[in-house]
C-alpha cells in the first residue's frame, strides 16, 4: 500500500496498514456480504447525540446523568462543573444539534426527499423518550438513527442502541417501531473531508506566519480523540476480528490520522505552492478528556504530555486535529483551545487548532448518503471508505463496542453475543 509522505510518530506502533484507499476495484478481503442490510423504507431520522446543560442550574443534573452507575470521582464531577460554568453553564453542543438539524433537514428538501428529522438525547433535554415519542405519534414505525459520533467504541455506538432499546420500552413502542443506525462512518468522505482541509490550511498558514518554518521537520500534527478505558478501547471492535492490540477504536483513528496526512499532504503537492510542499510530516494520535479512577488504564497518551516533549525534538509549532469528534462541543473547547493550547505555550510552540466538521456541507451531506445506502441496500463496494477498515458493518457483529465493567443491556441494531 501506498504511503508516500507518510512519517507516523514511534509513539503509535499500526497493528495494521492504515491509510488504504478504498475504490471498487480493491475492496478489502474482510468485507464480506454481512457488511451491508437489506433496503428499508425508512419513514423517519432519529439524530441522537449526547446532550448539555443550558443553564448553571442545569450543570450538577446533566453530570449526574451522565455519570449514573459509573464510578466517576466526585473531584472528577467538580472539575469538569468548572468547564461548564466558565461557559455561563451552557454547553454548545445542543445548539450545535439544532444547526445540525436544521442542515439536514434544508439537505433532505434540496434532494426532494421526504423524511422528518426527530432529535434525541442521551443525558438532557430533549431525551431520547422525547424523539421517540414524537416519531411515534407523528405515525412513522420505521427510523434510522444517526447519532453525532463516528467510531466504534460504547461511548460512541454500543450505548447509542442501548438508548434506543430504552426508549421503545419507556414509550411502549417496543413491537411497534423499529430503530436501525447508520455504520460508524469515521472513514466516510464527508466526515474526514474538514479535517484534511484543516491540515492543509493551518501548515500553509504556519509557514505564511513564518517562512523559515521547516514543515517537515518543526511541526508536530497531534490528532485527538477522547480516551476511553482501555479495556473498552481493546473489546470496541467484533468478537471475531482482530484490530490489532488496542481494538478497533484506537485502530480506527489511526487510519483516519493516515488517511488525512496522506491527502492534506497530496493537496499541498498538487496546489500553487507545490515547490515548497513538504514530502512528510510529523504526526501521532493522542488522547483527551480522561476521567474514572487514576487506577483504572486509559488510553495514552495525553496530549499535554506529548506536548511537553515537543521542544526537545526540535518543534516550533503544534496543529492539533480533534480527529475523534463531529463538533466544537465542551470537550473541544475547554480541553483543546484552553488547556492544550496553554500547553502550548508554555512549550513556547505556535499552535492551530482545526475545524470539526459541524455542519460543513460535505459532512452534511455524508451523513444523508449513509441514510440513503441504507435505505437503498447500496452494495458494501459501492459505499465510499477512505480506509481499508471500512465501509464499517450496518448491523454491529456480536460483542461489538462492549463496556467492559457494565457488560450487554438490551440494544436494537446489532447482532446479540
Ligand atoms: C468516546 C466518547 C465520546 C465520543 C466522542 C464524540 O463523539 O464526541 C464522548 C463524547 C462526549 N462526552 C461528553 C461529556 C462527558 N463525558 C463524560 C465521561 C466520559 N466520556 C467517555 C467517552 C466519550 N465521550 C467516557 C468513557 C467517559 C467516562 C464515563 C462513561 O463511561 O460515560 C463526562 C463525565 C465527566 C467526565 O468524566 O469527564 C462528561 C461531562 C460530551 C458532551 C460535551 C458537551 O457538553 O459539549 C460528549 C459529546
Ligand atoms: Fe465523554
Amino acid at each position: 500500500m501506498a504511503s508516500r509522505g507518510i512519517k507516523p510518530a514511534p509513539a503509535t506502533s499500526a497493528p495494521l496498514e492504515p491509510g488504504a484507499l478504498v475504490s471498487a476495484a480493491s475492496v478489502p478481503a474482510q468485507l464480506g456480504p454481512e457488511h451491508v442490510e437489506e433496503p428499508v423504507a425508512y419513514d423517519g431520522i432519529l439524530l441522537a447525540s449526547f446532550g448539555g446543560p443550558e443553564s448553571q442550574d442545569d450543570v450538577i443534573p446533566f453530570l449526574r446523568n451522565v455519570t449514573r452507575g459509573r464510578g466517576i470521582p466526585d473531584e472528577r464531577l467538580e472539575e469538569v462543573a468548572v468547564h461548564y460554568r466558565s461557559h455561563g453553564g451552557v454547553s454548545p453542543i445542543n445548539e450545535q444539534n439544532r444547526e445540525l438539524k436544521r442542515a439536514l433537514e434544508e439537505e433532505l428538501e434540496r434532494r426532494g426527499i421526504d423524511l422528518p428529522v426527530f432529535w434525541g438525547n442521551r443525558n438532557w433535554e430533549p431525551y431520547m423518550n422525547d424523539a421517540v415519542r414524537e416519531a411515534g405519534e407523528a405515525g412513522c414505525r420505521t427510523l434510522i438513527a444517526i447519532a453525532t459520533s463516528a467510531y466504534s467504541s460504547f461511548s460512541s455506538c454500543r450505548q447509542y442502541r442501548e438508548d434506543f432499546a430504552d426508549a421503545l420500552e419507556d414509550t411502549g413502542l417496543q413491537g411497534v417501531m423499529t430503530i436501525d443506525k447508520v455504520r460508524q462512518f469515521f472513514d466516510h468522505p464527508g466526515f474526514v473531508r474538514p479535517f484534511i482541509d484543516g491540515v492543509r490550511d493551518a501548515l500553509l498558514e504556519l509557514r505564511a506566519e513564518d517562512p523559515t518554518l521547516d514543515l517537515e521537520n518543526e511541526v508536530e500534527v497531534l490528532f485527538t480523540t477522547h480516551s476511553v478505558p482501555t479495556a473498552d478501547a481493546v473489546r470496541s471492535g467484533p468478537d471475531d476480528r482482530d484490530y490489532g492490540d488496542d481494538g478497533a477504536y484506537f485502530a480506527q483513528h489511526l487510519a483516519v490520522s493516515s488517511v488525512v496526512v496522506e491527502l492534506a499532504l497530496a493537496e499541498l503537492g498538487a496546489g500553487p505552492e507545490s515547490a515548497s510542499a513538504p514530502a512528510s510530516v510529523n504526526w501521532q494520535l493522542v488522547f483527551q478528556s480522561r476521567s474514572g479512577p487514576p487506577s483504572q488504564p486509559w488510553l495514552e497518551p495525553d496530549i499535554n504530555d506529548v506536548i511537553e516533549g515537543l521542544p526537545a525534538l526540535g518543534r516550533k509549532a503544534v496543529v492539533v486535529v480533534p480527529v475523534g469528534f463531529v463538533s466544537d462541543h465542551m470537550e473541544v473547547l475547554w480541553d483543546l483551545d484552553n488547556e492544550a493550547k496553554e500547553s502550548t505555550a508554555e512549550a513556547g510552540l505556535a499552535f492551530r487548532r482545526t475545524a470539526t466538521p459541524g455542519v460543513h456541507r460535505d459532512y452534511v451531506a455524508g451523513l444523508v448518503d449513509l441514510v440513503l445506502e441504507r435505505r437503498d441496500g447500496v452494495p458494501a463496494t459501492q459505499r465510499p471508505a477512505l480506509t481499508s477498515l471500512g465501509p464499517w458493518f450496518d448491523v454491529c457483529r456480536p460483542g461489538c463496542c462492549a463496556n467492559a465493567r457494565l457488560g450487554f443491556k438490551p440494544a436494537v441494531a446489532g447482532l446479540e453475543p
